[in-house]
């Protein structure tokens, strides 16, 4: 097992309890995703199998090492790359990935072959003996990720890599996961998006308010969401409009009792079993109620549909979103710049 987390808690010193009792179980040469929106716990939960922080509560083993009391035989066994960069401006690239190798020990006799081993992987060989500080956001985050893997760790993890990246250096960043985790390395990814998870991870563990509301490949959460989904788009969709809409939608034949209806920007979405089978009946149904509908689609579940079920249903069960405050001074922490995370997620339609 790469990962065996049990039961793991993290109360930070001014009480804010970010996990709250967390298992985790990722057998060797997995790709992990852990999905949640901002504060839901990821980054102090990768901290935790990381050992930057000691759990207040439960077991972690990481390549069978216990975090606490074997916290140097994890370190040296695994590559974290965190939010922040780890890359320094003035070097190079080659002396960026020189500098890790001094870091992490790897033998003076290897490192100029693994240097440009990596330079290679992350297509920076061209580019290696420029300064770092002329590199875009994507190559710092190739360079980023060339230089937790100088020791050749078995486990990566890589907390939210893409995060404001474009699309396009976000997708050159995947193919190089793709082509780690294929060579044999286990990856634990955290990411706020969905299409990330969906296209790189065997499994994902979705973290909502500390704790793990969902795991499971992509298309066993998406056949979670129970059924196809209708979005509806109305003509001047405001709150009247579209609660009239939802009233409709959830007195019509579609509506059995694993059906959901959600607002969105446009209008609503109706997750059924028969959406494809009485789409067309809701579309009548709101024509008859006065509602004018400018497009429709019916479409199988993405994991956007996925995170929206289980906030859904997150919803009812707890009080949400007791934001903890920020003291910036937290004894458990060894760093302290946490950003307050704003209260919205990543989900997008
Ligand atoms: N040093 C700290 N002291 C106190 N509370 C903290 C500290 N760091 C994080 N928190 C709180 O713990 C909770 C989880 O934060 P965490 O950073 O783990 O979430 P996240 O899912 O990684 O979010 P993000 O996407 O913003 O990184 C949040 O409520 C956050 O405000």
């Amino acid at each position: 097992m790469a990962i065996d987390a049990r039961g793991v808690e993290l109360t930070y010193s001014d009480g804010t309890e970010a996990v709250k009792g967390v298992d985790i179980a990722i057998p060797e040469g997995e790709f992990f995703g852990f999905l949640g929106a901002n504060g839901a716990g990821k980054t102090t939960t990768i901290k935790t199998l990381v050992t930057l922080l000691h759990p207040t509560g439960g077991s972690v083993t990481v390549n069978g090492f216990d975090v606490v009391s074997e916290q140097r035989s994890v370190r040296e066994s695994i590559g974290y790359m965190a939010q922040e960069t780890s890359v320094d401006p003035e070097l190079t690239a080659r002396e960026n990935i020189r500098f890790a190798c001094e870091a992490y020990g790897v033998p003076k006799a290897d490192r100029s072959g693994r240097i440009d081993e990596l330079l290679d992987l992350v297509d920076l060989a061209d580019v290696a003996d420029k300064t770092a500080k002329d590199f875009s956001g994507g190559m710092k985050k190739r360079l980023d990720v060339a230089t937790v893997l100088v020791h050749r760790p078995p486990l990566v993890f890589l907390d939210e890599p893409t995060t404001g990246l474009d699309p396009k250096a976000r997708n050159r960043l995947w193919d190089y996961f793709e082509r780690i985790n294929e060579e044999g390395t286990t990856v634990f990814l955290t990411t706020q998006y969905l299409e990330e998870a969906d296209q790189l991870c065997d499994r994902i563990s979705v973290i909502m308010d500390g704790r793990i509301e969902a795991t499971g490949s992509p298309a066993e959460l998406k056949s979670r969401v129970g059924g196809d989904v209708l979005d509806i788009e109305l003509d001047d969709p405001d709150e009247p409009t579209v609660e009239r809409a939802r009233e409709v939608a959830e007195s019509s034949e579609l509506f059995d009792e694993s059906a959901t209806v959600s607002t969105t920007d446009e209008g609503i979405s109706v997750t059924s079993a028969s959406a494809r089978r009485h789409g067309t009946d809701l579309l009548v149904a709101l024509r008859d109620a006065g509602l004018t509908v400018v497009g429709f689609n019916v479409r199988s579940p993405t994991l956007d549909d996925v995170f929206l079920a289980i906030t859904d249903a997150d919803a009812g069960a707890e009080t949400a979103g007791d934001e903890a405050t920020e003291t910036g001074g937290s004894g458990t922490s060894d760093d302290d710049a946490t950003d307050a995370p704003p209260a919205e997620t990543e989900v997008s339609r």
